[in-house]
């Protein structure tokens, strides 16, 4: 069924999929067989502390291997003499496999994470001109990105500031502006706007939508503030490692009769005190 939810020059594929995916922490399951479909366009992540998001996000960008692992934990055997055994978690990016061409997919995919990751002691553009260098892009190319993707995001008068004299507002926009700067085709955002003022955080908001919009990127935006889902929005509720309902945020107020995100969100995650 077609959502409406714009195509591009990535045509109408999945910018995303994850299938079957678990991974445990020892005995502790963080995500219990995790199936997901992201189109180009906003998904919103939504789940209370300890859901599994930022595990998730982690196994996306590689900051943790992807588990051989059925849904119960137990390692594959091969059924076969010889033969590879099959993983039943997968992720693919654009329609490859992220096992197996990591270091392809990661140059399209743009991340910001919940802990800040720049030094303090660099400037902006020393920091992007780091991140450049890291994606093979010219100096030359990468001075002139820097200087656009800055303006668009209101910061290129900081541009030779140093990280730890900014604010946290400014810092989540160079971190923004460092995800973008490599011009990637998926964004992975874990809550991009926590601790920010309104103002900072209306400007990313508005930022990353203009951009989805023209560019058609597909976006995975974790966030605990249910007022940055739209009614638009492709809606994914996690709980306790698992997807507890996903769909385009209207259609599933719709289906589950509530008149809101807020409410939605609480009858899905209704029985988090009890586990
Ligand atoms: N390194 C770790 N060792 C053991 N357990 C962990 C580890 N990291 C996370 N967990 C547990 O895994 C579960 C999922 O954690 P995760 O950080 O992915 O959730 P989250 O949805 O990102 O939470 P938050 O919104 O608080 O960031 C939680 O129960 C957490 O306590």
């Amino acid at each position: 069924m077609s959502d409406g939810r714009s195509s591009n020059q990535y045509g109408n594929s999945a910018g995303i999929e994850v299938r079957n995916l678990s991974y445990h922490y020892g005995k502790m399951q963080a995500l219990d067989a995790v199936s997901l479909t992201l189109s180009n366009g906003i998904n919103m992540l939504l789940g209370p502390n300890g859901a599994g998001k930022s595990t998730l996000f982690s196994l996306l960008t590689g900051l943790k291997t992807i588990p051989r692992h059925n849904v119960k934990g137990v390692r594959i055997k091969a059924s076969t003499k010889g033969a590879a055994p099959k993983p039943t978690c997968e992720i693919s990016v654009r329609g490859v496999n992220l096992q197996n061409t990591r270091t392809d997919i990661m140059r399209s995919m743009g991340v910001v994470f919940q802990q800040s990751t720049l030094d303090l002691d660099l400037t902006v553009q020393q920091n992007l001109l780091y991140h450049a260098s890291l994606h093979g892009i010219s100096p030359k190319t990468a001075l002139r990105n820097i200087e656009d993707v800055l303006l668009t995001l209101s910061l290129n008068n900081k541009l030779n500031a140093k990280v730890r004299r900014l604010n946290g507002g400014h810092r989540r926009r160079v971190e923004l502006a460092r995800a973008l700067l490599h011009k990637p085709s998926v964004l992975l955002l874990d809550e991009p706007t926590v601790g920010l003022d309104i103002e900072s955080r209306a400007l990313i908001i508005k930022h990353v939508r203009t951009l989805t919009e023209r560019e058609g990127l597909c976006v995975l935006w974790a966030t605990h503030l249910m007022d940055e889902v739209t009614s638009a929005d492709n809606l994914i509720v996690l709980h306790a490692g698992q997807v507890k309902a996903q769909g385009i945020s209207n259609k599933l107020c719709a289906h589950y009769q509530v008149g809101s995100v807020a409410e939605l969100y609480r009858q899905l995650t209704a029985n988090m005190e009890a586990l």
